[in-house]
């Protein structure tokens, strides 16, 4: 019914996912994501933008490969090695820093490990346990720690999520300046548009439940360099898709951005 496989040769991501539905406890199927279909370039950052509860988190658990059971098709980029971020950054609590992201990366170097600190700003915080960081922190480890194993993909989950808004600014442009130096192919789920054209090279905007994307609208490179004039046209572009979407007009479509 489904296939997930590392991509023979070609690196983007392709996703493709007729359906998937839950099963309530009352047996009544919920659908979550129908007729989805991504296309993600290798080397890019993809932001994937939704209403709350519309199947955002259900489409990265199944790129991640965490849920098998839809029907569909999903192409990983090369080698398919992926790192993934939590909403919750999930630390092992009896571990120190550092040793979080060598048992999560045991095959990386130990001046790797020690410039993905630096670069993060974590170096002073190695030898620290989850139980004494702050959320902004753990999310760094979370991500230093998804880093380490070189990923062929980098997965995101609304990565600054209940951070105050100065923490949120230095993680975006932390995550922004990582994943535009390393190259990584990396698709990040967030419901504020706002983040999205700050974080994507290309959002996808997806429907409501069941989710499929109604528009993907191109970032113009260079991302870092955006006037604020044309994130507010983008932004604008992307609320009148969302509106025609929500009207019911929701063919997909690949407006130039
Ligand atoms: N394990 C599950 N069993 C049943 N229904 C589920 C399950 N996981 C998610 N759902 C339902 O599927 C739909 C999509 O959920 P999902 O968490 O993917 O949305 P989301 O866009 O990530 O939401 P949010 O923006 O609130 O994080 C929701 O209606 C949710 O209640």
């Amino acid at each position: 019914m489904n296939d997930t496989s590392p991509a023979g040769g070609a690196a983007s991501l392709d996703v493709s996912i007729a359906s998937k539905d839950y099963h309530s406890a009352s047996g009544r199927p919920l659908r979550a994501l129908e007729g989805l279909r991504l296309t993600l370039p290798a080397g890019q950052a993809g932001a994937v933008v939704g209403p709350s509860g519309c199947g955002k988190t259900t489409l990265l658990r199944l790129i991640a490969g965490l849920d098998k059971d839809y029907v569909g098709t999903i192409v990983l980029p090369e080698h398919g090695r992926l790192g993934m971020v939590f909403q919750e950054p999930r630390l092992l609590p009896w571990r120190s820093v550092i040793d979080n992201i060598r048992v999560a990366a045991p095959h990386a170097r130990e001046d790797d490990i020690a410039a993905l600190l630096d670069e993060l700003r974590l170096a002073e915080h190695a030898a620290h346990f989850p139980r004494e960081l702050s959320l902004g922190l753990a999310r760094r480890v979370a991500l230093a720690r998804a880093l380490a194993v070189k990923p062929d993909l980098l997965l995101l989950d609304e990565p600054l999520v209940s951070l105050d808004a100065a923490l949120a600014q230095d993680l975006r442009e932390m995550i922004a300046r990582l994943i535009d130096e390393r190259r990584i192919t990396t698709l990040i789920v967030t419901h504020d548009l706002r983040e999205a054209i700050a974080l994507g090279d290309r959002l996808y905007l997806l429907s409501a439940r069941p989710a499929h994307v109604v528009a993907t609208i191109d970032v113009p490179a260079p991302r870092r360099a955006l006037e604020r004039e044309t994130a507010e046209r983008l932004e604008a572009q992307a609320k009148d898709a969302f509106a025609a979407a929500r009207a019911g007009s929701s063919q997909p479509r690949h407006p130039s951005a």
